[in-house]
């Protein structure tokens, strides 16, 4: 299976990344990515409301020498959080970013959430818009984003969002946002794909993995990759690592996939975006 999606510009990401979500600025995360990269992941999410930028710069530069690549071989995400919208903060707000993490781009940055005011979303997505264009950022995108935040956007965007981050899971598995977005050559991304360790104790999940000989967490990533959705599975684990990446010698059959899909219950474990402000 090809490891990497392609975007409607032509782009590339790998299938697989790191989250950091809950990390804070310290060694555990230095190394966590670090060890991702030596790994053989190419692929970090950070955010700027994660609070740990720094760090996942340093495990960046640790995990570029240990494995002996280059920056451009690596695929890096950051956000820009709501307390940042409007046009020139969002721009400010880019460069504190890239300072943080110690880069001089970004292969993907985001807005995080649509948020309340859709003014202000359509300003910042704006500012998205010149730094993709200026050549300071490589792909620009959105997160949380349903039918009617997109539904507005693409009414005045100049450049279409290559991605969506949102929450999708077995027991949310956004089919009709999915659907919508697959129309426009959108990307699908999953965060808490996991459901913080939640959906691994799933009897069906269990019973599946046991059948391939394969873990929980590598059916649910299976899961994800195999329906065309990009997953960023969190952990400092070493061994955890190493194991959400080891996906690519089996294949969920369509039993395993209407099994899961069965699982549907429309059930968030994270914020609604038709409500959520940022608090
Ligand atoms: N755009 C958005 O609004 C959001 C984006 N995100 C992004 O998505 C990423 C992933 O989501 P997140 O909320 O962190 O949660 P996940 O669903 O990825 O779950 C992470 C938890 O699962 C554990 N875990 C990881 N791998 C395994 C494994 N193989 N076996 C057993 N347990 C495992 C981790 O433990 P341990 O670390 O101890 O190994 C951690 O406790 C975030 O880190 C962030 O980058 C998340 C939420 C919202
Ligand atoms: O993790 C993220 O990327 C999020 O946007 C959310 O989890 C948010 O930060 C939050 O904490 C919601 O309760």
């Amino acid at each position: 299976m090809e490891q990497q999606v392609t975007f409607h510009n032509g782009n590339t990401m790998p299938k697989v990344g790191l989250g950091t979500f809950r990390c804070p600025e310290g060694e555990e995360l230095v190394q966590a990515v670090k060890h991702a990269i030596v790994s053989g992941y190419r692929s970090i999410d950070t955010a700027r409301i994660y609070d740990n930028e720094q760090s996942v710069g340093e495990g960046i530069r640790q995990g570029i020498e240990a494995a002996g690549i280059d920056r451009s071989e690596l695929f890096i995400t950051t956000k820009l959080w709501l307390d940042d919208f409007g046009y020139d903060s969002a721009l400010e707000a880019y460069q504190a970013s890239l300072d943080r993490l110690g880069l001089d781009y970004v292969d993907l940055y985001l807005l995080h959430w649509p948020g309340q005011d859709e003014q202000l979303y359509l300003d910042s997505w704006q500012a998205l818009e010149k730094l993709y264009n200026d050549g300071k950022v490589r792909n620009i995108g959105v997160s949380n984003f349903a039918i009617q935040h997109f539904e507005r956007l693409l009414q005045v965007a100049s450049v279409k969002p290559v991605i969506n981050q949102v929450e999708f899971t077995p027991y949310l598995n956004q089919k009709e946002l999915r659907d919508y977005m697959a129309d426009k050559f959108i990307i699908a991304e999953s965060w808490s794909p996991l459901m913080n360790g939640e959906i691994l104790t799933n009897e069906v999940v269990m019973n599946i993995a046991e059948k391939h000989g394969k873990s929980p967490a590598q059916i649910i990533v299976r899961w994800n990759i195999e329906n065309d959705v990009v997953i960023i599975p969190k952990s400092v684990t070493p061994s955890r690592i190493e194991e959400n990446l080891d996906v690519y010698d089996f294949e969920l059959t369509q039993e395993d996939h209407y099994e899961l899909d069965q699982l549907n219950e429309d059930r968030r474990v994270g914020p609604d975006p038709a409500e959520y402000n940022g608090h």
